[in-house]
């Protein structure tokens, strides 16, 4: 997965649902943190979609144990041919916790994987140029720059596109989102501002953050959005 253009990825933590998503995914995002056996079940995938990985830390909002198996679950991953994306938090890229994901982006280059380099706000949503400078840092670490923050008005909404747009404009790779009812609509509405990457589960009830539309309903948004255009 390149991400040269919007790319919706079927979140899940059982790589089974993969047969139920080529209908509307691009690909799978395995988050390694909420799964079972994540690496066996990679050794036993012999599905179509390529796989982004992602071990998000309790520090980010997931459940994996900030320790050096985290990483080294991530690494062990990439091994696999399916296996084209991974994801790395800023912070963890930026000094924070006690293991640098260096390590991690390094190994993804070598077997000439994606790094979406990711940063979250479970609270609220910064102003535009606050987003705009956390983006900046997160591309200069890697292939694209994710943010998903919390919104809790349409001038949320409105700082994070503008942000997508802003740098878009300027041949950054970014993927955005607001979560929470109130920034459900940015799901569809970001890719037309540039945003590269959706995240949709297959079942609504396996969702693996606040607000995601249901992979089918995501796909038939944005495309209806974008022949609107
Ligand atoms: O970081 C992201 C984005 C996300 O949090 C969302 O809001 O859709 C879903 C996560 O699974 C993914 O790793």
């Amino acid at each position: 997965m390149d991400f040269e253009s919007f790319t919706l990825l079927a979140a899940t933590d059982d790589l089974g649902v993969e047969p139920a998503a080529r209908a509307d995914a691009d690909g799978l995002e395995l988050r390694l943190d909420f799964a079972d056996e994540p690496l066996a079940q990679l050794d036993a995938y012999d599905g179509e979609l390529p796989i982004l990985v992602t071990n998000r830390p309790t520090w980010e909002g997931g459940e994996a144990a900030d320790t050096a198996g985290r990483l080294d679950a991530l690494e062990t991953a990439l091994e696999h041919d399916a296996v084209t994306a991974v994801d790395l938090e800023l912070a963890a890229l930026e000094g924070a916790g006690d293991y640098d994901a260096g390590r991690v982006a390094d190994t993804a280059r070598e077997h000439n994987a994606s790094v979406v380099v990711s940063t979250h706000n479970f609270e609220s949503t910064p102003d535009r140029e606050a987003i705009v400078n956390r983006l900046e840092r997160a591309c200069a670490h890697g292939d694209v720059g994710k943010m998903a923050s919390t919104a809790e008005s349409p001038d949320d909404v409105l700082a994070m596109l503008g942000a997508s747009r802003e740098l878009t404009a300027i041949d950054e790779r970014v993927a955005t989102m607001c979560m929470g009812a109130a920034g459900r609509h940015s799901r569809a509405v970001a890719p037309l501002y540039g945003s590269r990457i959706g995240y949709a589960p297959v079942d609504p009830a396996d969702a693996t953050a606040p607000g995601q539309y249901d992979l089918a309903t995501l796909r038939t948004l944005v495309e209806q959005l974008r022949s609107d255009a």
